[in-house]
C-alpha cells in the first residue's frame, strides 16, 4: 500500500507543480497540452508512455487530435501519492 500525500505535501503542490491543477471532485492532478498537430501530440504520448513504464506508474489520459489531457492519481493509494508528483515532474521535463 502506498501512502497518500500529507496535508503539508498537498499544500506544497502549487509551488512544486505550477502547471498542474487539483482535479475537481477527485484526488488527482491534471494538466492539458496542445500541440501543432496529431503527430506531435501522439509523439508526446509515446514519450510519456515510455516514462510511465519506467516509473511503473500510468496516466489516465485522453487525446483529441492536437490536444492531450492527463490526470494523475495513484489507484493503489486511492488518491494522490509521491508517485504522481514524480511522474508529473518527469512529464514536465519532456513537455
Ligand atoms: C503492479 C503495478 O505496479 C501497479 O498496478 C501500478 C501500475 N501503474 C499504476 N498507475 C497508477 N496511476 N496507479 C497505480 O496505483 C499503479 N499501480
Amino acid at each position: 500500500m502506498i501512502a497518500k500525500l500529507t496535508e503539508a505535501e498537498r499544500a506544497a503542490l502549487v509551488d512544486l507543480l505550477p502547471n498542474w491543477i487539483l482535479a475537481k471532485g477527485r484526488d488527482a492532478i491534471e494538466r492539458s497540452f496542445k500541440f501543432r498537430d496529431f503527430s506531435e501530440a501522439f509523439g508526446f504520448m509515446t514519450r510519456v508512455a515510455l516514462l510511465a513504464e519506467k516509473h511503473d506508474h500510468h496516466p489516465e489520459w485522453s487525446n483529441v487530435w492536437n490536444r492531450v489531457s492527463i490526470a494523475l492519481t495513484t489507484h493503489d493509494a486511492g488518491g494522490l501519492s509521491e508517485r504522481d508528483i514524480k511522474l508529473a515532474e518527469a512529464i514536465d521535463l519532456i513537455a
